[in-house]
């Protein structure tokens, strides 16, 4: 069941990883895609026509002709002459600058708009989302021909004033897509993973989140022009916009007013607006049959984590020496239609300096909420509501002072390698991030920093590893990266949970060793979250018992080996005789030698 799961996950994360990988060649494959060739071409080609269209226009598109007016096709009008005697190819090409103009200023007002605030509500919730959302239901809710007919009256025709209000109408658009998408990568590991390596929030928008929400933009754009372009039209011929700027629904208003006259007229200006929306529309889809497949990201395995809203309940006391990290009658609780389930239930840990403590319990016993907790990353819906976190000297329960040491002296390993990067990205780029936000390191310094990690985590071609993207390394090398990220803060405290749950048994062996020499030689403590027995009696110093949420029993791992007090413990150690992926004694490993992380 559980190599089931790992198994689909790894596929999926791989499919994307490709797809992600292969981004910069989007460009190359909307050409090889015959309807995004040639929707790209006309759009091309209609955009010059516009911005040349003095060059090209055979006629003064406002010179009126009374000895001309309605004339049919001919060797001087082309395409005719509307009611006024005026070159209607003339009026078409210079209207081209005007409906698109028009038609990017409400996209643009409707990005400008949607795209940030879609953005801040979906990364940050809270009232910022309730609140946008609101307004955007009622944007939705506005009958748009109204209130354009009400700005009208009030400010006059003008086709930019309207267009101005009608972006401001389709706004909910970008809004409701972004939102939905920015929610959806809020809550995948690498997300997390970015926040636990100590990343600004506006670095992990832009980087990670923004890179999700590009796809959908970019396709939602191309039919918010393609509708827009109608909508222009539409206004014109509705008499929104102005008649001494020719436009595309200028002309076709125009066409109508003498469709029983010279019906031909009609044809020209409905020919290249429907072309000109189909094209957009074509674009749209060949640019989403590219995107697609890299705008759905597999959720991640835990549930969605946020920024704490804790309570602070306890004063601090200064920590024996040798003591790096206390946690001090924590309990931890999520409301539920009863009042309030208690996870943790009033937990006492200690974690000496340079060692590795396992917390150690059946699955849902609490002991990721626990390491989550001292990370400051429990869901915005979780209760810290009484305890202490206590870091050296720093309140962990701080929200503040727990953002100043996390990704600096506190450093996570998760339990999940692969998705814990960022498929978009290669692994190289993801390492030197931290290094020069966090670490302030110039890019030549966290390269050079990158590449040293990389080879002191065991891996054998550093260079090809930083170059490559998470599709195309093993698990085991992912869970390297991660630790060469980790560790590349030299942390006082590192917190693996299930570390190598994720791994096959032989890269477990290889993962624990590593932890192991990486620990001894740079004297950092661990927190080791694990189920399995095994890893405890095979790397740690210290281990905690955890069961429903208490710490039933907790000592030198040698003594709760030999001498378990409680009979939980005595059951786990029953439980571990069935036990098939306990590990087997690895091989020393030569690539490994010369392990050491400077500190
Ligand atoms: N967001 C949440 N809302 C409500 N309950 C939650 C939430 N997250 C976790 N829990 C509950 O908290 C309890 C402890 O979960 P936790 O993830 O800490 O268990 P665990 O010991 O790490 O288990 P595992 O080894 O399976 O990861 C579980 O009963 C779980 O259902």
């Amino acid at each position: 069941m559980k190599d089931a799961r790992l198994v689909t996950g790894h596929v999926s994360t791989v499919d994307q990883a490709h797809a992600a990988s292969s981004r910069p060649r989007v460009f190359r494959r909307l050409l090889r895609n015959p309807a995004g060739l040639a929707s790209l071409i006309f759009l091309v080609v209609i955009s010059l026509a516009a911005v040349f269209a003095p060059l090209i226009m055979p006629h003064d598109p406002a010179t009126i002709d009374i000895h001309a007016v309605l004339a049919s096709p001919d060797a001087t009008h082309w395409l005719g002459t509307d009611g006024s005697g005026r070159d209607v190819l003339s009026r078409l090409i210079a209207g081209g600058l005007v409906s698109l103009t028009a038609a990017a200023l409400a996209v643009g007002v409707a990005a400008a708009i949607g795209i940030p605030s879609g953005l801040i509500a979906g990364y940050y919730g809270g009232f910022f989302a309730d609140g946008a959302t609101w307004i955007v239901n009622l944007l939705m809710a506005l009958p748009g021909i109204v209130v354009l007919l009400a700005v009208r009256s009030v400010l006059g025709p003008s086709l930019w004033i309207s267009m101005a209000i009608f972006g401001i109408l389709m706004s909910p658009a970008f809004f409701r897509l972004v939102y939905a998408a920015v929610r959806s990568a809020r809550s995948e590991l690498f997300v997390e993973a970015a926040m636990v390596s100590g990343l600004r929030d506006s670095a992990i928008i832009a980087r990670h989140v923004l890179g999700a929400v590009r796809g959908p933009i970019i396709v939602q754009t191309a039919i918010l022009a393609s509708i827009t372009l109608a909508i222009q039209a539409g206004l014109g011929f509705l008499g929104f916009d102005d008649s001494t700027v020719p436009s595309w629904g200028g002309v076709l208003t125009d066409a109508f007013a003498n469709i029983y006259r010279q019906p031909q007229l009609i044809i020209w200006p409905s020919i290249i607006i429907a072309l000109t929306s189909v094209a957009f529309a074509l674009l749209g889809n060949a640019l989403r049959d590219e995107l697609g497949r890299t705008t759905t990201r597999r959720r991640g395995a835990k549930g969605q984590v946020e920024q704490t809203s804790v309570t602070r309940s306890a004063s601090l006391t200064p920590l024996e020496p040798g003591v790096l990290l206390r946690v001090a009658g924590l309990r931890i609780g999520y409301p539920n239609s009863d009042g309030m389930a208690e996870v943790v239930r009033g937990i006492d840990l200690e974690i000496t300096r340079g060692s590795v403590h396992g917390l150690i319990g059946e699955s849902g016993s609490g002991k990721t909420q626990t390491a989550w907790a001292i990370l400051g990353l429990l869901p915005s819906t979780a209760r810290v509501f009484a305890g202490s976190i206590q870091f050296d000297d720093v309140d962990l329960l701080d929200r503040s002072a727990v953002s100043g040491v996390r990704g600096r002296r506190i450093a996570y390993i998760p339990q999940e390698p692969i998705s814990n990067l960022d498929p978009s990205f290669t692994v190289g780029s993801q390492l030197i991030e931290p290094l020069r936000s966090v670490l302030r390191m110039s890019k030549r310094q966290a390269i050079a920093r990158s590449l040293e990690l990389l080879a002191r985590v065991g891996i054998s071609d550093p260079e090809r590893t930083f170059h490559s993207y998470p599709h195309e390394i093993s698990g085991g090398m992912a869970q390297r990266v991660l630790i060469a990220g980790a560790v590349a803060s030299n942390p006082d405290l590192l917190i693996a949970d299930e570390p190598t749950t994720a791994l096959d048994v032989t890269v477990q062996a290889e993962v624990l060793d590593l932890l192991r020499e990486i620990q001894q030689d740079s004297g950092l403590s661990i927190l080791l979250v694990t189920h399995n027995l095994g890893v405890v009696a095979d790397i740690c110093d210290h281990v905690s018992v955890m069961k429903t949420g208490q710490i039933v029993e907790t000592g030198p791992v040698e003594q709760i080996f030999n001498h378990p007090s409680h009979e939980y413990t005595r059951e786990l150690f029953g439980s571990l005789i069935d036990e098939d992926d306990v590990r087997p004694t690895p091989e020393p490993s030569p690539s490994r030698s010369d392990l050491a992380v400077t500190r």
